[in-house]
């Protein structure tokens, strides 16, 4: 597979890098699936985004409740659940991921339909973020995760988190 006229451009609203062909004028969030991990790091514009050192990208579904940091959403204006009840909500898809057959698949699906990030109409994509960006509990548990793992339940001020760590 060439990899002629494919380049790693970074999106002007939400900063995460995107793959543009200046030749077709196609785009995609994800890598074409025919490039290996070697020739996207060759695309013009990879050494910006895949280069810096410790930096990783993830994914999470966040569920809020009425001790969040913030406790509304996209979903609720006013986000009146318990802490107990929202571990309870993540268990219920921390489930459905386990069972699914393409958990990568149906922990995004899940994200966008469930997260209450502002991040879920991204499929939960929180972009390449590096040590000191994220607060600490989610860093940590982000930071342990192999790429394509998903984390047990991580609880921070914002609610508590699944997150899958993409890059
Ligand atoms: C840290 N972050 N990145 C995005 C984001 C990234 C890319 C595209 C759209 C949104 C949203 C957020 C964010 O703080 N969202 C908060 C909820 C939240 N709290 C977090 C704590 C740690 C990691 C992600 C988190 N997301 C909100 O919507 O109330």
């Amino acid at each position: 597979m060439s990899t002629s006229g494919w380049e790693i451009r970074l999106s002007s609203t939400k900063s995460i890098p995107y793959f543009f062909n200046v030749d077709t004028k196609q785009s995609t969030w994800e890598p074409p699936s025919e490039f290996t991990d070697e020739q996207v790091k060759t695309l013009p514009g990879a050494k910006e985004y895949w280069g810096k050192p410790n930096q990783i990208r993830a994914s999470h579904l966040l569920v809020k409740h009425n001790e969040s940091r913030r406790p509304s959403s996209w979903k609720e204006d006013h986000i009146t659940r318990t802490k107990d009840q929202a571990v309870t909500i993540l268990e219920q898809h921390q489930s459905e991921i386990d069972a699914a057959l393409n958990k990568r698949e149906k922990f995004g699906e899940l994200a966008t339909q469930h997260s209450d990030c502002s991040s879920h109409d991204r499929g939960g994509d929180l972009g390449m973020f590096t040590r000191g960006q994220m607060q600490k509990p989610f860093e940590d548990a982000a930071f342990a995760l192999e790429v394509g793992e998903i984390s047990d339940i991580v609880r921070t001020d914002s609610g508590v988190h699944l997150i899958l760590r993409t890059a």
